[in-house]
């Protein structure tokens, strides 16, 4: 805060007291979230006029005080300070029994309220990606891939590890700045550790083979295979490894990174879960086969990601520094980026469901009145698809998984014995992957039951219902968009490293110190 000259009335508030305003000096505006510990609402400050994002710490089981999350997610933001990392504001409470953005009596059993006050940020990449026709340029990648790995490295350099990298939780305002978000997993790690860490962490997707092994000590290593996989994701078009089960996720990469072993990864065959989840016969990696499309600098970054053995996967820091961010057409600068409509994933889950809801009604009214489609009625419609709204059919890659997911096959997804029975219940939920957990404890071997060979269970499930990807596949690439507000072409023209609009020279990007 600036401080007032002498003889002037300073008149800059002083930042209030964390937890000393009410959130009644907010004005909540409309659900933007719903997490696993509560809602998130998009808030105007009410004297400054200002957005924020307010999220309720959520405390259903009160007999067990303040949730852990809640206190490692603000212990933990309070010390990082970045522009890639999500900045709380303060505290605030409510006094009495809350209500719901209808103004309804919520079943928080609670009787005051606690938020989080965060900046507002207009998207987050899963609801960005999921906008009908959204495709993404390269420069425009490189742009969200740079932003997230800078936050990263400041997260690991200041030795906090995240451990729920994924879409949803990488916030993008209409500037073009991505920041980290949901810090409710993440944890202080020491160089040194001694102490053994949950597994249970990281949404299985994104999840690293070393924790679905059984891994106790793990350090950076594992937000960096999420990023990896958000990567690919973002290149691919849609989600790299959707597995529904643990095992069914260690297939996924077995399948595409090869079956680890003393080789490729020495020490293996000492973690706890190696041996039950073998793989029966050595399979090759097939990254380069599979994602050969990709251009040859993403594709030699990805490989690095994506590498089995934690102790050989590139650090953040050394991503930075990969080819694919200094060769053209170069990570664009964000503020060139196009704005878009706001978009949430709640949101565009919301909206899908809708439509998924008429779909059904329409196809009730078709079987109740089969006459009426063929003699004086309109052609029916679809979805709504004739007002444009977006339409999101379910073909092979856009499987909508409304019943419980199908059980790891017997022979595996390539027909051949791979592990036993699929292990614990985690079912996955439909679209949207199984969480890290949180019920299975930070630190909390002994209720992982880790050694029975049985998964605890998932405690972090996502809580969605939603339908597929829409049509574009969500994070399609589109064509390099050169002329994109100096993303390429022109500004960063000729070949070969340039001026790197988003971080000045090499090794000098980060704008902080170790
Ligand atoms: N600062 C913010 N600005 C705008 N939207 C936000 C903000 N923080 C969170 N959200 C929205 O709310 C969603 C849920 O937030 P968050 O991930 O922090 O909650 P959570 O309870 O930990 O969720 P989850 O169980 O999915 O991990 C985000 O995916 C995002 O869409």
């Amino acid at each position: 805060m600036a401080a007032a000259a002498f003889g002037q009335l300073n008149l800059e508030e002083p930042p209030p007291i964390w937890g000393s305003r009410s959130v009644d000096c907010f004005e909540k505006l409309e659900q933007i979230g719903e997490g696993t510990y509560g809602q998130v609402y998009m808030a105007k400050d009410i004297k400054t006029g200002e957005i924020v994002a307010l999220k309720k710490i959520r405390m259903d089981n009160e007999r067990e005080g303040f949730p852990i999350t809640a206190i490692r997610e603000i212990k933990i933001l309070k010390k990082l300070h970045h522009e890639n990392v999500i900045h709380l504001k303060e505290i605030v409470t409510s006094p009495g029994r809350d209500s719901d953005d209808q103004g309804k009596p919520d079943n928080n059993k609670y009787k005051g309220g606690i938020y989080m006050v965060f900046e507002y940020m207009d998207h987050d990449l899963t609801g960005l990606s999921d906008r009908p026709g959204q495709k993404f340029t390269i420069p425009q990648i490189k742009c969200y891939m740079k932003q997230l790995l800078t936050g990263l490295h400041y997260c690991h350099v200041n030795q906090v590890l995240h451990r729920d990298i994924k879409g949803s939780n990488l916030l993008i305002d209409n500037e073009g700045n991505l920041k980290l978000a949901d810090f409710g997993l993440a944890r202080s790690y020491s160089h040194d550790h001694t102490g053994n860490l949950t597994n249970r962490v990281i949404t299985l997707w994104y999840r690293p083979p070393e924790l679905l092994l059984g891994a106790t000590k793990y350090g950076p290593a594992i937000d960096m295979w999420s990023v990896g996989c958000i990567f690919a994701e973002l290149l691919n078009g849609k989600p790299i490894l959707p597995g529904k089960t643990e095992g069914e996720q260690l297939t996924k990469i077995y399948e595409l990174c090869g079956s680890p072993d003393e080789n490729n990864w020495p020490g293996v065959s000492k973690m706890p879960w190696y041996n039950q989840m073998k793989s029966p016969r050595p399979l090759k990696r097939r990254v380069r086969d599979i994602y050969k499309n990709f251009d040859r600098h993403a594709l030699e970054l990805l490989e690095k990601m994506l590498v089995l053995d934690p102790s050989q996967r590139i650090s953040a820091k050394d991503a930075l520094d990969a080819e694919y961010f200094w060769t053209d057409p170069l990570p664009c600068d964000p503020k060139s980026l196009p704005t878009y409509e706001s978009s949430h994933e709640f949101q565009t889950k919301k909206k899908r469901q809708q439509m998924r809801h008429h779909e059904e009604a329409a196809k009730k009214q078709k079987l109740q009145h089969p006459q009426q489609q063929h003699s004086r009625l309109p052609q029916q419609q679809h979805g709504g698809q004739s007002h444009g709204a977006p339409h999101w059919p379910a073909g092979p890659n856009h499987p909508i998984h409304n019943g419980p997911p199908p059980q790891l096959p017997a022979g595996g997804p390539s027909g051949h014995q791979y592990y036993q029975k699929p292990r614990g219940g985690a079912p996955g939920p439909n679209r949207f992957p199984p969480s890290g957990n949180q019920s299975g404890g930070y630190n909390n071997q002994s209720r992982g039951g880790y050694s029975s060979g049985s998964y605890p269970p998932q405690g972090r499930g996502a809580p969605y219902g939603a339908g597929p990807r829409g049509p574009s596949g969500g994070y399609g690439v589109g064509p390099p968009n050169y002329s994109q507000g100096g993303s390429g072409g022109g500004q960063y023209g000729g070949s070969g490293r340039g001026q790197n609009p988003m971080g000045g020279a090499r090794n000098q990007q980060y704008g902080w110190h170790q």
